[in-house]
């Protein structure tokens, strides 16, 4: 299913929580929008999800409207054709993994095949056998599992993910990120997933869309956002940043060497403040001469405290397009020759 929003805004008591936002979900793609704590992410994953009634605006799903403020078109939930993963898993505790599963499906009034269905989504999340067991019987995994089986027994066109995997420890959370993914790639679900880790996004999305303080302000591929982030807010957001000028312009940790590599590399000072083995290398933070800290990476250790010069190729620079500027220039402010 392709999504469409158009113009969309929500304000809280007046306060804004998105301002008016354009977006497109493909069809089969996987977008995760991406951004602090409050910048409206979970408001817009709502609006869709039909929880949360949009100030204006419409919304389409492959080019049907299922919301306008104009119009006065709201499509309840139930009929918006879509799935949804929240954090809390949101399971039945009083039900069985089966009744769980069951229930979206009851709702949807798919009833024909109950049981071979229930069985289909609990085979997909290898459950099998699972059944009987009530939610406080299994572990947060298997969980997040039934409440994944749950969202797509209905055969949706669009899954909603609202941080489904920040309760879960580390090891498991990378685990179910890459089974979740797997699962919606197969199934060919278009996939909206909110999160504000970084790592979780790249990893997981066809296109990220990078959100601050009700406003989306960039959206692109992962390798697009880390390689030309539009604002420094984005470059400080996703990866390691290493500012040559103060918010303007910035080189990524593994294009700063430490040898003259080539004979326009511009040569930059500073004293070595920490250093962490991070297996097979050692990430280096450097207090930079009139820069801030940058990181760096390096094949063996260096003295904390030891005067280095670093080096980076022009070439490699990244300036923010603050007023139409290109993206790449060359920038030799503050080099040391
Ligand atoms: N029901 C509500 N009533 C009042 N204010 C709300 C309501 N829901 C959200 N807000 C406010 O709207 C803004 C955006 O909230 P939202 O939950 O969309 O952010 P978020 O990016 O999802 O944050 P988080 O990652 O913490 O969930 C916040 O300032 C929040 O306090």
């Amino acid at each position: 299913m392709k999504l469409e929003i158009r113009q969309v805004q929500k304000s809280f008591n007046r306060t804004p929580a998105l301002l008016p936002t354009d977006l497109i979900l493909e069809h089969g793609q996987f977008t995760t929008l991406l951004g602090p704590s409050g910048c409206g992410k979970t408001t817009l994953l709502r609006m869709l999800a039909g929880l949360e009634q949009p100030d204006a605006g419409a919304i389409y799903a492959d080019g049907q409207c299922i919301y306008s403020a104009e119009k006065r078109i709201d499509v309840p939930t139930h009929k918006r054709n879509l799935g949804m993963v929240f954090q809390d898993f949101a399971l039945w505790p009083h039900m069985t993994v089966y009744e769980n599963v069951a229930f979206g499906l009851r709702a949807g009034k798919q009833k024909s095949d109950l049981r071979q269905k229930v069985k289909e989504a609990l085979d997909m999340v290898r459950l099998q056998g699972m059944e009987d067991r009530y939610p406080h019987q299994l572990s947060g995994g298997q969980q997040q599992r039934v409440a994944f089986a749950r969202a797509v027994a209905v055969r949706p066109g669009v899954i909603l993910f609202d941080e489904p995997l920040s309760a879960l420890d580390a090891v498991l959370r990378e685990e179910m990120r890459i089974e979740m993914m797997s699962l919606v790639r197969d199934m060919g679900l278009t996939a909206l997933y909110v999160t504000h880790d970084q790592v979780e996004a790249m990893s997981m999305s066809d296109e990220i869309v990078v959100m601050e303080k009700g406003r989306i302000l960039q959206k692109g591929s992962p390798e697009t956002i880390y390689a030309t982030p539009s604002e420094p807010f984005v470059a400080s957001f996703i990866g390691k940043s290493n500012w040559l000028t103060p918010n303007q312009s910035m080189v990524r940790p593994e294009y700063v060497s430490w040898n003259k590599i080539n004979h326009d590399d511009l040569r930059y000072h500073g004293v070595v403040l920490s250093v962490s083995y991070v297996g097979e290398r050692y990430e280096v933070r450097v207090q930079m001469d009139g820069l801030g800290i940058w990181t760096a990476y390096r094949n063996n250790r260096v003295g904390i405290g030891e005067q280095v010069d670093l080096y980076v190729p022009p070439e490699r620079i990244h300036r923010m397009n603050i007023e139409g500027e290109t993206s790449f220039t060359r920038n030799k402010i503050a080099a040391v020759n």
